[in-house]
């Protein structure tokens, strides 16, 4: 089966046209009182026009006003009634149909909630349960309670031409097929192609919001924003292609529909000439078969309607089918495929390993909004290469703002961050991740693979870095156990993952880019007491000699080898110098220290990992 069918057909084969129908079953009795309503307004608008045209030919023969009467009272009466049937058919067709959509959103919405698995982009999901749902609704109200009217009102027609000259129905009957079916056929086959790229494409440039959204911080610490933003970009321009498109040939149709319609009345006005009909019927079947065609074309619009819905519709009757055999993952068009298969995450901008960078904070100070109390207050520091350094505080003492002015994501108020002598701000942003970067608070991880998470880091990585960076931060094995591997979805955010893993895939990202200065924000937040220290330890004896390394963090274990500790209060630094000495001396670094040990101790003993 080819890509598009099988985008457009469901589950099992069957067009998901039937699926949606076999829902709708329960409010059928509904539907075709909305369809024959329908047909009575299309039906009141054409006698309308007829019984106008015949009252001002007739008028015009001045006859006695009792030959008229009945022509007056029927042109009122089928005025107002096509107002209140117009009325009633849409309050019946949308009572079925927004019953219907109720439905069909529960179940939609039922089986992703219970999906195992891989789940969907959020942005996917929403697609899915809002465009996708009120396809559903489109299907029913704009193509088949519109297109049984037109067939019904067409018949119609043609039958009462036929009363008068069936010559003259012969040729509205033409008419009308190259309108209502002719036309409509050429509108599908026209537009088919890009109606069924549409739907996904809407899909994905809605996955790719998310994305750039929530990964924003991540996208721009690895360099790839700029590539993020092209691929939604590249999609969006694509999607407004396609839309240009599909309104060129639209008018191209409509306008064949407008010379059919010229052509059907000149048809039947010769014709019924030729048979010597009356002329004043003459004049009531031009505008009669101008009405009719008029009507006809409307399943231009309802077969132009279809096209656009069908895939969306399949995606729709994908979820409301009971599964078979296969996993619910394994359907066409899944958001859940591997970013390989293309909307995952972009290859990140960092290229290769950078050397070494010389840091320098001076007199830095950020305020985040004016006369609110300084984030950093006048902070110093000297990062050279290869010094590795610990930032250490209370909650809000101004840590992370320490990572987001050296990674340039906020710009000092007063002061400067220089790298190699040169100010952070005057890097050119894609160059920045080489120099600068690695872990920052709260990670975004992808929906994509293991594999693709890490390239992020760096796009160029080879298997070996990989398994280094996996191994330094003790996710190699598990990676290993998965049985997709590398290629293993991780999840929305990660969903897939524990906190645990989720953190050291984060780093072990961070790990790969091997950014000359390494910015360690919590790197080992979730992780318990052992773990953190094998993970910290790990991840220091795998960052290259030359590079530095600047750790923020909460936890004062395992920060003995650090060449110095600096401890932040109200974005002042209040201590500095080794662990040791620190903890030697009176201060928070050592309270903070003796209650951590406490607590650590406690945690180890209850859990039966106490250390002898
Ligand atoms: N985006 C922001 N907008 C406004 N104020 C902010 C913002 N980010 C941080 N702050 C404020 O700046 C101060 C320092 O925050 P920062 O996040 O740098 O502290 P931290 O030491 O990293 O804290 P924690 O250990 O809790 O993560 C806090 O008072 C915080 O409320």
């Amino acid at each position: 089966m080819s890509a598009t069918r099988a985008a457009t057909t469901g589950r099992l084969g069957r067009a998901p046209e039937v699926t949606v129908l076999r829902l709708a079953r329960p409010y059928l009795r509904r539907l075709v009182g909305a369809g024959l309503l329908a047909a009575a307004t299309e039906f009141a608008a054409l006698a309308l026009m007829a019984t106008a045209t015949w009252l001002l030919m007739a008028a015009a023969g001045q006859p006695p006003l009792d030959r008229l009467t009945v022509a007056i009272v029927a042109v009122r009466a089928l005025a107002v009634s096509r107002g209140v049937l117009r009325y009633t058919e849409r309050l019946a067709g949308h009572d079925a149909v927004l019953r219907l959509v109720t439905d069909v959103r529960a179940r939609v919405f039922g089986t992703l909630a219970a999906r195992r698995g891989a789940p969907p982009r959020t942005g996917d999901a929403l697609s899915r349960l809002v465009s996708d749902v009120e396809a559903v609704q489109d299907l029913l109200l704009r193509v088949l309670v519109p297109g049984a009217a037109a067939g019904t009102v067409g018949l119609l027609a043609v039958g009462l031409t036929a009363l008068v000259s069936p010559p003259a129905a012969l040729a509205l009957a033409a008419g009308l097929l190259v309108a209502g079916v002719g036309l409509p056929a050429l509108a599908t086959a026209l537009t088919r192609r890009a109606g069924a790229e549409m739907a996904p494409l809407r899909g994905a440039l809605a996955a790719d919001a998310v994305d750039l959204t929530h990964g924003a911080a991540d996208l721009a610490a690895f360099g790839a924003t700029a590539e993020a933003l092209d691929t939604a970009g590249r999609r969006a321009r694509r999607l407004a292609r396609l839309e240009r498109r599909l309104a060129a040939l639209g008018f191209a149709v409509d306008a064949l529909g407008v010379l059919v319609a010229g052509l059907t009345t000149g048809a039947v006005v010769v014709v019924a000439l030729r048979a010597d009909v009356d002329g004043v019927l003459v004049g009531v079947l031009a505008v009669g078969t101008l009405a009719a065609v008029e009507i006809a074309l409307a399943l231009v619009g309802a077969a132009r309607q279809w096209t656009g819905l069908r895939s969306g519709l399949a995606r729709v009757a994908q979820l409301v089918t009971p599964i078979s055999t296969a996993g619910p993952d394994a359907e066409p068009g899944d958001a859940a495929r591997p970013a390989a298969a293309g909307s995952g995450v972009v290859a990140g901008g960092a290229g290769p390993a950078a050397g070494a960078v010389e840091v320098r904070f001076e007199k830095v100070t950020v305020r985040y909004r004016a006369g609110a109390p300084a984030a950093l207050d006048g902070f110093s520091l000297d990062l050279p290469p290869g010094r590795r350094i610990a930032v250490v505080g209370p909650s809000g003492a101004g840590k992370s703002t320490l990572a987001a002015v050296l990674t340039g994501a906020v710009r000092p108020d007063t002061g400067r961050v220089t790298l190699d002598g040169r100010d952070v701000s005057g890097h050119p942003p894609e160059e920045l991740p080489r120099a600068v970067g690695g872990l920052l608070a709260e990670a975004y991880v992808f929906h994509a693979t293991v594999r693709d998470n890490l390239l992020l880091g760096r796009p160029d990585a080879d298997e070996t870095a990989l398994v280094a960076a996996t191994t330094a931060a003790g996710l190699v094995d598990w990676v290993r156990s998965q049985p997709d591997g590398w290629d293993t979805v991780v999840g929305e955010e990660g969903a897939q993952l524990s906190g645990g893993q989720r953190q050291r895939l984060a780093l072990a990202r961070a790990l790969l880019a091997t950014p000359g200065v390494l910015v360690l924000d919590e790197p080992t937040e979730g992780l318990d007491p052992v773990a953190a220290d094998e993970v910290l330890a790990s991840a220091l004896a795998a960052t290259p000699a030359g590079h530095s390394v600047l750790l923020i963090t909460h936890r004062l274990s395992g920060l003995g080898g650090l060449d110095e500790i600096v401890v932040l209060d109200a974005g002042r630094v209040v201590q500095r110098g080794r662990h040791a000495d620190l903890v030697a001396a009176d201060g928070w670094y050592r309270d903070q220290w003796v209650l951590q040990q406490a607590a650590e101790h406690g945690y180890l003993a209850l859990s039966g990992q106490g250390r002898p």
